[in-house]
């Protein structure tokens, strides 16, 4: 089970800095990363605004706890500090889903259980796979098509940055 999407965040600091170290840590198992976009906190709305992007991934060497792994190691390279819940951070790597697997593990809850409502999410990850399927929740053009206009108007897409 080795192909996975992992949503990448970052809004304190060198925020493309985390994103590009985030990219270049993942090194050969990047299939795919998405555009650049600049987005309206989400949950703590008084904290700065987000980049976010999307990666996919595959490393038949990992399956999804290797993925957690990997982005919670990638977090601690950028010295990101345990906070507040939904509070601001330099690095955010969340494990989107991996092939069709579903836990109900709280420490590794797939798919993320966000996903259906994050315009942070869904729409940088349309752009690189508009025929994926979340697992329980169908494809996500769809879910994209059901963001309100307001999510939508939230997520700006940085074309002056890139990744990796
Ligand atoms: N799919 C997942 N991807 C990443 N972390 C997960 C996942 N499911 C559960 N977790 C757990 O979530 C815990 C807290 O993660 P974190 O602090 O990044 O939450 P958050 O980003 O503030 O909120 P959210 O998870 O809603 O985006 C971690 O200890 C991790 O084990
Ligand atoms: N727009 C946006 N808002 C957020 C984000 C994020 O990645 N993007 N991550 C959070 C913590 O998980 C809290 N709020």
């Amino acid at each position: 089970m080795p192909r996975a999407v992992l949503s990448l965040g970052s809004n304190l600091g060198d925020r493309i800095g985390y994103l590009r170290l985030a990219v270049a840590g993942l090194g050969n198992a990047v299939v795919a990363v998405s555009p650049v976009y600049e987005t309206a906190p989400w949950g703590v709305t008084d904290q700065p605004d987000f980049l976010n992007a999307v990666c996919v991934v595959d490393d038949p060497a990992r399956d999804e706890w290797g993925w957690l792994r990997s982005g919670q190691a990638l977090e601690r390279e950028a010295e990101r500090v345990r906070e507040q819940r939904w509070g601001p951070r330099t690095l955010d790597v969340d494990v989107v889903t991996v092939d069709g697997v579903r836990s109900d593990d709280p420490e590794l809850l797939l798919p993320h259980p966000g996903t259906p409502s994050r315009a942070s999410v869904l729409v940088p990850w349309y752009d690189i796979e508009p025929d994926a399927v979340l697992p329980g929740h169908g494809p996500i053009a769809e879910l994209v098509a059901a963001l309100s206009a307001d999510d939508v108007a939230n997520v700006h897409r940085r074309d002056d940055l890139r990744l990796p």
